[in-house]
């Protein structure tokens, strides 16, 4: 569409943002601006498709270890392109025909395919939204605009062949070695997809320990089992990357060595975008870490500008977009200045890291709790002590508590093992709904020998 158009509402992202329009809409007009792939990263880029290679990779790794159940399976071979078409052939279309639904069966909205700005307001106060075709006025703007990976100067400026979650999911051919640099979700859990398929896999990572955010006792396991599948480099400083005439690549570190790869996977992090915005020319700050701010209704400094998920959130999470999309939505239908506005609530975010063995997390590390001067009681429950670990063999995954010594409160939960993001979810919710320690373990049954089991061992164990 070219020229002017008016509109009550402009939504800046067809991520969460996309989800915003449903029949209490009806009666406003709404824009939205999607400069690529229509659905956002988790649909077309993150969440839904890596997790997707890590169901295969799970299968592999099964397979591969099957021997100590007294099934004797292998892996015969991998078929990636087969992968690749199954888990886009899916993925895809989902994203036309999302696109398809906006554009067609919505007669009050109008989807702009291209990059948009703000450029101001004009004279009424409505909001100048500017694409290289079209000029919006729109009375409300949802900022949505997401994340978008960041490459070190010293990879993006060196002028090697390199990639990052945006397209390694869509490589031809499955590298014989792949190098990963970061040592994060991503780098994670591509290291897991790769690594189980038959890639040798180099992880690069500047720190003492991979998954260094999580809680110490998690990121030190980890760093022990990767280190025995994967080439890990930890402490380690990247100084220059090139292209080898076989195609492949080399990554040169500080002390003078090197590894080669057949590919280069750079997982360093992911930047908000509110940077392309042109922000200031109505009046909308960004904070000392380069998000959007706002406040916990959703509202930026602009009257009429809210801002949701990524691009303005502290945890870059699709959950927690989603939830942050659900609070701004009602505030949108509430306006801007009700007294009754929804807030998001940041108390408990989980997180889980989609690798092997599977993490997930939630409340305070152990070494936060002390730092805060909790009195805190702690309890480590192997899940190889319970009955399903026993069947599963399992020898390294463990759920660790932190509760409060005396009231028995919940503060924290990290468990590293199989299924362990099913697993942790009822200490979320324990901890959302003020649940404490004793009355989760004895309140209810826990399910003969079910892997939950593990939590409620943990639960039992805390000397409170
Ligand atoms: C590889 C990977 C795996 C992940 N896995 C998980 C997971 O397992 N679980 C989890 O909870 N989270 C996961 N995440 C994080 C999750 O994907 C994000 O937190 C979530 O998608 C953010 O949603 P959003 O709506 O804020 O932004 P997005 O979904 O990124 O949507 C923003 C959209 O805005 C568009 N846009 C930006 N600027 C402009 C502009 N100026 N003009 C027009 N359009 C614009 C972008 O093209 C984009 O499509 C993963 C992320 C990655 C990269
Ligand atoms: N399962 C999930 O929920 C999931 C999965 C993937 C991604 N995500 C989201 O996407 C975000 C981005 O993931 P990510 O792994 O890219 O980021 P991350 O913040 O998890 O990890 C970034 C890694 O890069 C390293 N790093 C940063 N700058 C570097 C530099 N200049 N040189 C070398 N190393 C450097 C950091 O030390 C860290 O190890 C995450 O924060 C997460 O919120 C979530």
């Amino acid at each position: 569409m070219t020229g002017t158009q008016l509109v009550d509402l402009a939504i800046i992202g067809s991520g969460s943002g996309n989800s915003i329009p449903d029949e209490r809409f009806d009666d406003r007009t709404i824009a939205i601006f999607e400069e690529g792939v229509y659905g956002g990263t988790c649909l077309n880029v993150g969440c839904i498709p890596t997790k997707m290679f890590v169901y295969a990779a799970e299968v592999a790794e099964m397979a591969r270890h099957s021997d100590r159940y007294g099934v004797h399976a292998r892996v015969e071979s991998v078929d990636w392109p087969a992968i690749v078409d199954r888990i886009f052939g899916r993925i895809d279309p989902i994203s036309a025909g999302g696109k398809e639904y906006r554009v067609d069966r919505c007669p009050n909205i109008t989807v702009y395919s291209a990059h948009v700005e703000f450029d101001g307001r004009d004279d009424d106060g409505r909001y100048r939204l500017v694409t290289p075709d079209a000029v919006v006025l729109a009375t409300e703007v949802v900022i949505a605009a997401g994340s978008r990976a960041t490459v070190p100067p010293i990879i993006a400026e060196c002028g090697v062949r390199y990639h990052t979650s945006d397209d390694v999911m869509r490589l031809e051919r499955l590298p014989e070695r792949l190098i990963i640099i970061g040592s994060g979700y991503v780098a994670a859990e591509f290291a897991h997809v790769f690594g189980a398929l038959g890639t040798q896999v180099s992880i690069i990572a500047r720190g003492p320990a991979l998954l260094r955010h999580l809680d110490a006792d998690i990121a030190a396991r980890f760093t022990e089992i990767a280190a025995e599948k994967w080439d890990v480099h930890l402490d380690t400083h990247v100084t220059g990357a090139v292209d080898l005439p076989d195609g492949g690549v080399r990554v040169s570190f500080e002390d003078g060595t090197h590894v080669d790869g057949d590919a280069l996977l750079v997982a360093t992090g992911r930047k908000p975008n509110g940077d392309r915005l042109n922000l200031g020319s109505v009046g909308v700050t960004v904070n000392e870490h380069g998000r959007v701010a706002c406040d916990r209704h959703g509202r930026t400094d602009a009257t009429g500008v809210w801002a949701l998920g990524d691009v303005s959130s502290p945890y870059q999470l699709k959950h927690v977009a989603n939830h942050e999309e659900r609070v701004v939505q009602a505030n949108l239908l509430k306006g801007w200045d009700a007294d009754d506005l929804v807030a998001f609530d940041h108390r408990f975010v989980p997180a889980a890291v989609f690798t092997h063995p599977q993490i997930a997390s939630v409340g305070l590390t152990e070494t936060r709790a002390r730092d805060l001067g909790l009195d805190i009681t702690v309890k480590v429950q192997a899940y190889g002590d319970v009955a399903y670990g026993w069947a599963m063999e399992d020898s390294t995954g463990f759920c660790k508590l932190i509760a409060e010594r005396g009231t028995g409160r919940l503060l924290g939960c990290h468990i590293m093992g199989p299924q362990a993001p099913t697993v942790i979810q009822p200490v979320i919710q324990a901890m959302s709904f003020g649940l404490n320690a004793s009355d989760m373990a004895r309140g209810q049954y826990w399910i003969h020998p079910a892997m939950p089991e593990v939590l409620e061992n943990a639960l039992l164990g805390l000397e409170l």
